[in-house]
């Protein structure tokens, strides 16, 4: 994060929300795959990916789930980016009839990567920043190219002062 362009805002999500926008993203893909509105497959761009998948797919009643694995290296160039665990070849084809998931596009090189591997495949994040939205087919929610965004496995509770008061 320290070596991305500074972030004004951020966005804190918790579980119960990534839940509920998931959902939301789920309930808007319902009926939109090629084969009668039905999807082969669901994809998650790991990690991040990994737990608005499992609520898509259980939403869609989607039991085939795989993973794609993309490490991209910060401050190089997207050649640099490499997939270290793809999913399965004969599952995938050109990606028709898959949803690939993940938690958010930012920059949009990952998903760049990934389409450029499965050029029909249908791809959706939860949020969106406006510099990745034209990589992604389908998202819930748009914040500024200045928020970071939060998730509830990179955080904790903890205590915070009161408003008024010495601690
Ligand atoms: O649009 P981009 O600029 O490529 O950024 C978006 C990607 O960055 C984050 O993943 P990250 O690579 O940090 O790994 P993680 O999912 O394992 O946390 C996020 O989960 C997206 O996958
Ligand atoms: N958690 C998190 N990861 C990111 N990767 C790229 N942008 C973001 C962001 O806003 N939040
Ligand atoms: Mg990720």
């Amino acid at each position: 994060m320290s070596d991305r362009l500074p972030h004004e805002k951020g966005f804190h999500v918790s579980w119960d929300q990534i839940h509920r926008d998931s959902r939301a993203l789920a309930w808007r893909l319902d009926g939109k795959g090629p084969d009668n509105g039905a999807w082969r497959a669901v994809v998650a761009i790991t990690r991040g990916g990994m737990a608005p998948a499992m609520i898509v797919s259980r939403e869609l009643d989607i039991r085939t789930v795989d993973t794609i694995s993309v490490k991209s290296y910060d401050n190089q160039s997207q050649a640099d980016a490499k997939v270290l665990k793809a999913p399965n070849a004969e599952m995938m084809g050109d990606g028709t009839g898959i949803l690939i998931v993940d938690d958010l596009v930012d920059t949009g090189k990952t998903l760049e990567l990934v389409r450029r591997m499965y050029p029909q495949a249908h791809f959706a994040t939860v949020y969106a920043k406006p510099q990745g939205e034209p990589m992604v087919d389908t998202f819930i929610t748009g914040v500024s190219q200045d928020t970071w965004i939060f998730f509830p496995w990179d955080m904790a509770m903890q205590y915070v002062k009161p408003y008024r008061g010495s601690d």
